[in-house]
């Protein structure tokens, strides 16, 4: 088995499967997210927890954090209405969970939870991070990860153009929402093309000067760099024929459809930042701030630091998902060197 543990219990008072998956401690305690979310059966849920902790394993790998990766999954039936009585049934068992662990798990927030969420689950032990401002947390972790997603940006423009500079060029933003909209706010310079499947986002474009794309229209529109910020699976065999943009690089987790997209992208000469690097600066942050305890400085400074490692991964030979997944592989593996006795 390729995880260190995976602890299935069910709550004593929401009565909700509650999966714990820690996929590798290698680095340090396991961090992840908590998806809370309706499942078919928590067998279902089971395999997100799997699927998603080994991610996380790979994600703190290549932004060399010292964590782990692990992932919660709360299996709601299809049936129960989620009450806040029964949210908060379900968080305090999961509370409870979590400190029966010790510290081998740090959960954060996923699909389904917030920053309040996180702060319900420091009622029951110190291993939950993301938490509200007013409860001494950095709240949101939207502004860091538009600042690492625009850190990989720079490192892929001067891949793709030789240059950083965004004077001239044509960015086209897919999601105009929290990150979307701090990324738009942050290519100084570039012609800002947006799409958002909420119409009323089009004001929002408007009163700031961006150009609006139907989003139907998003993957045959002309950029000089697309910025997927909305949903995953965006790029698959099917779609990426059509593609007129040489770089790819946004936050939205598991853009490609599978990881052989990476190869087809990489045929047609588009570069494409893997998203687990240019999404990480958010983790990276909250973790520094609140688990680390480094000061608003150096936690930046270590958001700031996706430009080299995309640097490294685009001057590596192979596509940059094989480049991303062998820095990550080096960090949880390290070759041992042999020794040779005179
Ligand atoms: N917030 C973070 O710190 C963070 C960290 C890592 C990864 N991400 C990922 O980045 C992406 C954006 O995150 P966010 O926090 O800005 O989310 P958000 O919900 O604030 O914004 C997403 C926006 O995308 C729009 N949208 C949804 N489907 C769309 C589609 N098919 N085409 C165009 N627009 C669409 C929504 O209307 C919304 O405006 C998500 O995939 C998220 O998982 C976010």
């Amino acid at each position: 088995m390729e995880y260190e543990e995976v602890i299935v219990r069910r709550g004593s008072r929401g009565r909700v499967p509650m999966i714990i998956a820690v996929h590798s401690r290698a680095l340090g305690p396991a961090v992840g997210g908590v998806r809370l979310r309706r499942y078919p059966g928590w067998r279902d849920g089971l395999e997100d927890a799997l699927r998603l902790s080994k991610a996380m394993t790979f994600k703190c790998a290549a932004a060399d954090l010292p964590f782990g990766g692990g992932k919660t999954v709360l299996a709601l039936d299809r049936a129960t209405p989620l009450t806040p009585e029964f949210r908060q049934a379900i968080l305090d068992d999961l509370g409870e969970f979590i400190a029966s662990l010790g510290g081998s798990y740090i959960a954060g927030p996923d699909v389904g939870t917030g920053p309040a969420d996180m702060a319900v689950l420091r009622r029951h032990t110190p291993h939950a991070f993301c938490l509200p401002e007013n409860v001494g947390g950095t709240g949101s972790s939207s502004g860091p990860t538009a600042r690492g997603v625009l850190a990989a940006l720079r490192a892929g423009m001067r891949h793709v153009f030789g240059s950083a500079d965004l004077s001239g060029r044509t960015v086209l933003i897919s999601g105009l929402g929290s990150v979307g909209a701090l990324i738009a706010e942050g290519v100084h310079g570039a012609r800002i093309l947006v799409s958002d499947v909420d119409d009323t986002k089009r004001e929002q474009a408007n009163e700031n000067g961006y150009e609006w794309v139907d989003p139907a229209q998003v993957l045959t529109t002309p950029a000089d760099v697309l910025v997927p910020a909305a949903v995953g699976g965006v790029f698959g065999p099917d779609t990426i024929d059509r593609l007129k943009v040489p770089l790819i690089v946004g936050p939205a987790n598991n853009q490609l459809t599978d990881d052989s997209v990476a190869e087809l992208l990489a045929a047609r000469e588009i570069t494409w930042i893997p998203d687990f690097v240019a999404s990480a600066g958010g983790v990276i942050y909250t973790l520094g701030r609140e688990i680390e305890r480094l000061d608003h400085q150096a936690a930046t400074a270590r958001v700031d630091a996706i430009e080299s490692t995309v640097d490294r991964i685009l001057k590596a030979p192979g596509t940059p998902l094989a480049a991303a997944m062998s820095l990550a592989t080096e960090r949880i593996h390290p070759r041992t060197k042999e020794t040779t006795r005179a």
